[in-house]
């Protein structure tokens, strides 16, 4: 605003208008409408009039007689030794006065937005949204969970393994990969992290277990996006907006269906869940996320073989990609499930070597 009135105040000096009524008068032969701020007297008004003045004082300057006094006195300016510190001094104002009116278009724009987001309907366009929503920074995002109980990163603690497991590990141990895993117990949809992993099925749009609970949590435009991708095929992910989660992301992923039992196809099937998830996570920069018991619940994989699917691809993912992720949360909702992944995670990712007795 006060940016706008110095370069004003530059076209004043240029045009040797002696009065702000003389400047008005020539602003509105030109069809510029000052709604706030800028006519004698008036209050400054919304940031949208501020934007609508400036727009149409852009279109002013564009006028033949106008540009012409403010060519004159852009030739007059640079002619003189201090006319080329005037010209830098007026181009920095209208410089600055530019980003002025830019910051008050975003930020008119996302007050607006705001304003009229309603993540409980179904109306709306879900694009729009997410975009929105995906701008935002955690701390502003917090204003449209649709839950107030959420689990920021910093409290999910980091598994330390404990030193002197007695059973042979799987793998060696990579101290890069130290502080990058977690165990949870709990509700994946009151995570606050980058993306969480949805069980889904085929159709990706919603059913029960954990996709039901996210759908749920999400809120109705979470389907709406998902009726977008035309589906997933088993082993595939796809990443969606959180909308009203607490997760920046949701990426969807369908596991294989084992109630048959467990062969190399279903293996194959449940490893490439975690890792296009994974590779989903990292295309987007969602540095931290976090998996539920992929195919374990209604698909029927038996959780002590899944656990060795799960931790083995997440720890060769990491091995390759430690750069790409700060966290992978295994979210366990089950106490079976908690008791598991204690027992099995040391085999994937051990502690220190263990201290050889001197004996
Ligand atoms: N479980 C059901 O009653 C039910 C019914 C219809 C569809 N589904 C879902 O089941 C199919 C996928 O089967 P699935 O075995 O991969 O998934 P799932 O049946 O949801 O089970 C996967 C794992 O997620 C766990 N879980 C459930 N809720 C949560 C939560 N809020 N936070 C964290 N973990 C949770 C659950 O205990 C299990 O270990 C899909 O059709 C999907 O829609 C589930």
């Amino acid at each position: 605003m006060a940016l706008q009135i110095s370069a004003l105040f530059s076209y004043m000096r240029a045009s040797r208008c002696t009065t702000l009524s003389r400047v008005r008068a020539d602003f509105q032969a030109a069809g510029v409408r000052f709604k706030h701020g800028v006519t004698p007297g008036s209050p400054p008004g919304p940031a949208r009039g501020h934007i609508n003045a400036a727009l149409r004082a852009e279109k002013f300057f564009t006028t033949p007689t106008n540009a012409a006094i403010w060519r004159s006195s852009q030739v007059k300016a640079s002619s003189s030794p201090r006319g080329w510190l005037g010209k830098v001094v007026l181009g920095a104002a209208l410089g600055v006065s530019t980003f002025a009116l830019v910051q008050s278009l975003h930020t008119g724009t996302v007050t607006a937005m705001a304003r009229k987001l309603n993540l409980n309907s179904a109306d709306g366009d879900w694009k729009e949204t997410k975009d929105y929503l995906l701008s935002l920074s955690v701390t502003d995002r917090r204003q449209h969970y649709r839950t107030s109980d959420f689990v920021p990163l910093h409290d999910i603690s980091v598994w330390t393994p404990t030193a002197g497991g007695s059973e042979k590990t799987v793998y060696p141990r990579n101290k890069k990969l130290d502080n990058k895993i977690s165990l949870y117990s709990g509700d994946i949809t009151k995570l606050e992290i980058d993306a969480i992993v949805n069980a889904a099925n085929k159709t990706l749009l919603g059913g029960g277990g954990v996709d039901g609970a996210i759908h749920r949590a999400a809120g109705p435009m979470l389907k709406q996006e998902c009726a977008s991708l035309h589906g997933c095929e088993t082993g595939e992910a796809k990443i969606t907006c959180g909308y009203g989660l607490p997760a920046k992301y949701v990426i969807h992923t369908v596991g294989p269906v084992a109630q048959g039992g467990v062969g190399d196809e279903e293996k194959k099937a449940l490893r490439s869940c975690y890792k296009n998830s994974l590779n989903a996570a990292a295309k987007n920069n969602a540095r931290s996320v976090a998996f539920p018991c992929i195919s374990t619940g209604v698909y029927g994989y038996p959780p002590e073989q899944a656990v060795h699917e799960a931790l083995a691809t997440v720890r060769e993912y990491l091995d390759e990609h430690h750069d790409k992720l700060d966290r992978v949360i295994f979210c366990v909702f089950l106490p079976t499930d908690k008791e598991l992944y204690m027992k099995t995670l040391p085999l994937y990712f051990p502690a220190e070597d263990t201290v050889k007795s001197k004996l």
